[in-house]
């Protein structure tokens, strides 16, 4: 027992520490920045440069570290790289570990709910913003188990540096049980000093992962949590109301979720009915083009889903897209806001080519995120897409800062003012998966009407949501369309509402429009087949 408190305290050991240390050091840091470097290619647009970084991962995933440490010792001297011991280890571990810390990076990266990134390009955000703002915070946070474990096998993987003769923790340990023959008490106490450090490494982790958590619980139940996983099976009290029952701070919470939170009562204007539709579709006549889609065609390989649509909506209109699943409402929706290419024909919003210059040719999709916010066209997506880490308040004021250049002050008052109107102001602070469906769809159309906007494009708003919370979305649609003068193209299967709210039903099948009327006219008495099959059918559901 001496001898082995001895080697543990022994400075020739310490230095072996140290030296294991520096390696793993150099080699995640060096890892990390060429992970990125190679992530990033693999996920670039330009093809040859992904199957650059694929292939370095192919060679350095697929040969020995020890091979690798050789060959930066004793082969990069003949082509005029001199390394010194300790730099040709770190450069090695450094080399073998970027295609794993680049793995976890991509998967991370694509990770991210799709919908968001979607959420973010209708909102006006560039490429770089969506992934600094929406991305990365996300891919970040759960990427740290990964790479605590990716730390740790550095570490361990050091000890192969003793090949090129780095005095790290296993060649001096090895060196000294040659020389004392003392192996038992010499590799328990090494073996200890590698436990330290990766129990270091796993302490690392567990406190990042509870600086990241977006549950974060106060302090105090963060120490009680860490000292619980630090020590697994040492029971570490409770406080009082954590088990079994439920603390009342926390029972106000769950019981404020599922009350009922009742939008503010209408303004005099939006509990007006429509007024006589016929004056209104005159008034509307007159004014300017919102959205004009001509001659519009898109494939999606083989199958042709708009076959040459023509469409024009005028400031203030309200336009409701029905038509069977498949018939490429979603489609065209994602068109007008330039989410999706096109094979032929040309749209305009606000008079302008959105993502085209005027002599025809493609914008960047930085240029065109610009041109998106420029033109004023929000939009509101079917699984609401609201930004995962983000609180509601932030989901609404974040994009202002972001895009609209707000000041944060501007920003978060003018989210509170859009929460209020949506009913949902004081649940401001809750993250979305704390949210009903009903409840993130409210925050949802607050986010996308909240740089005013003057299309507004909802697609199929309503129909992830159960039953019992249509009502309370389809009523801030109603209010939006009755109270801001909004052009508004939804795409729905709620004839009830698309009666009460549209002024003009555009009826899609097979990618064409079969039909399109004033809203009770086409929904009294369809012209089409089509459109009466379509209207029975819905109606006996
Ligand atoms: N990214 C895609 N890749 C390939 N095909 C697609 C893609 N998106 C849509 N489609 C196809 O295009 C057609 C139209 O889809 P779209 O979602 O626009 O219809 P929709 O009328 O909105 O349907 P729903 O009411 O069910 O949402 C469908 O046949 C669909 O399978």
């Amino acid at each position: 027992m001496d001898l082995f408190l001895h080697y543990l305290s022994m400075p020739y050991l310490l230095d072996g520490v140290g030296y294991t240390l520096l390696i793993t050091v150099l080699g995640l840091l060096g890892g990390l920045v060429m992970g990125v470097v190679l992530a990033a290619m693999q996920l670039s647009r330009f093809r040859t440069l992904a199957v650059i970084a694929r292939g370095y991962s192919i060679i350095f995933r697929g040969t020995p570290l020890i091979l690798q440490m050789v060959f930066c010792y004793n082969a990069l001297p003949l082509i005029g790289i001199k390394l010194t011991a300790i730099s040709a280890a770190g450069l090695a571990l450094a080399l073998n570990e970027a295609p794993f810390i680049a793995e976890i990076l991509r998967s991370n990266v694509l990770g991210v709910d799709r919908g968001q990134v979607s959420a973010g390009q209708a909102l006006g955000m560039t490429p770089a913003a969506i992934m600094r703002r929406v991305i990365a915070p996300q891919a970040i946070r759960s990427m740290v188990p990964a790479l605590g474990n990716e730390a740790v096998s550095a570490l361990k993987n050091s000890s192969l540096a003793s090949v090129v003769a780095v005095q790290e923790l296993t060649l001096r340990s090895t060196q000294l049980a040659s020389a004392t023959f003392d192996f038992f008490s010499i590799f328990f106490a090494s073996g200890l000093m590698y436990l330290v450090l990766t129990g270091a490494i796993a302490v690392i982790q567990i406190v990042v992962e509870m600086l990241l958590d977006l549950d974060r619980p106060p302090p105090k139940e963060q120490l009680r949590r860490f000292l619980r996983a630090l020590l697994p099976g040492r029971a570490v009290p409770e406080p009082a109301g954590a088990a079994g029952t439920v603390p009342p701070d926390v029972a106000g919470e769950i019981l404020e979720e599922i009350a009922v939170d009742p939008l503010p009562p209408a303004s005099p204007k939006a509990a007006l009915a429509r007024p006589d539709r016929e004056a209104r579709a005159r008034r509307l006549a007159g004014n300017n083009v919102a959205v004009e889609v001509k001659e519009l065609r898109k494939n999606y390989g083989d199958q042709t889903v708009l076959d040459g649509i023509d469409l024009t909506v005028r400031a203030g209109e309200v336009v409701a897209l029905l038509g069977p699943s498949g018939s490429g409402k979603s489609t065209l929706l994602r068109c007008i806001n330039r989410l999706e290419g096109w094979e032929g024909g040309t749209i305009r919003v606000g008079g302008r080519f959105l993502g085209t210059d005027e002599g025809g040719r493609g914008l960047s999709p930085r240029a065109t995120a610009q041109m998106r916010a420029g033109v004023g066209v929000g939009m509101v997506f079917q699984q609401f897409n609201l930004f995962g880490h983000l609180t509601a308040r932030e989901n609404i004021a974040g994009p202002l800062r972001w895009v609209q250049g707000l000041s944060r002050l501007d920003a978060d008052r003018r989210a509170q003012e859009l929460l209020e109107r949506v009913g949902l102001a004081h649940r401001a602070d809750a993250l979305p998966r704390h949210l009903s469906g009903g409840q993130q769809q409210r925050v949802a159309i607050a986010r996308a009407v909240a740089p005013g906007p003057s299309v507004l494009l909802l697609d199929e708003p309503t129909s992830a949501l159960d039953p019992e919370l249509v009502g309370e979305v389809l009523e801030v649609i109603r209010r939006l369309a009755v109270e801001d003068g909004l052009a508004m193209i939804i795409s729905t299967h709620q004839l009830h509402f698309a009666g009460e709210v549209a002024d003009r039903i555009v009826f899609l099948a097979g990618g064409s429009i079969v039909e399109e009327g004033p809203a009770d006219r086409v929904l009294n008495q369809p012209r089409h087949p089509l459109t009466a099959r379509f209207l029975s059918t819905m109606a006996a559901e």
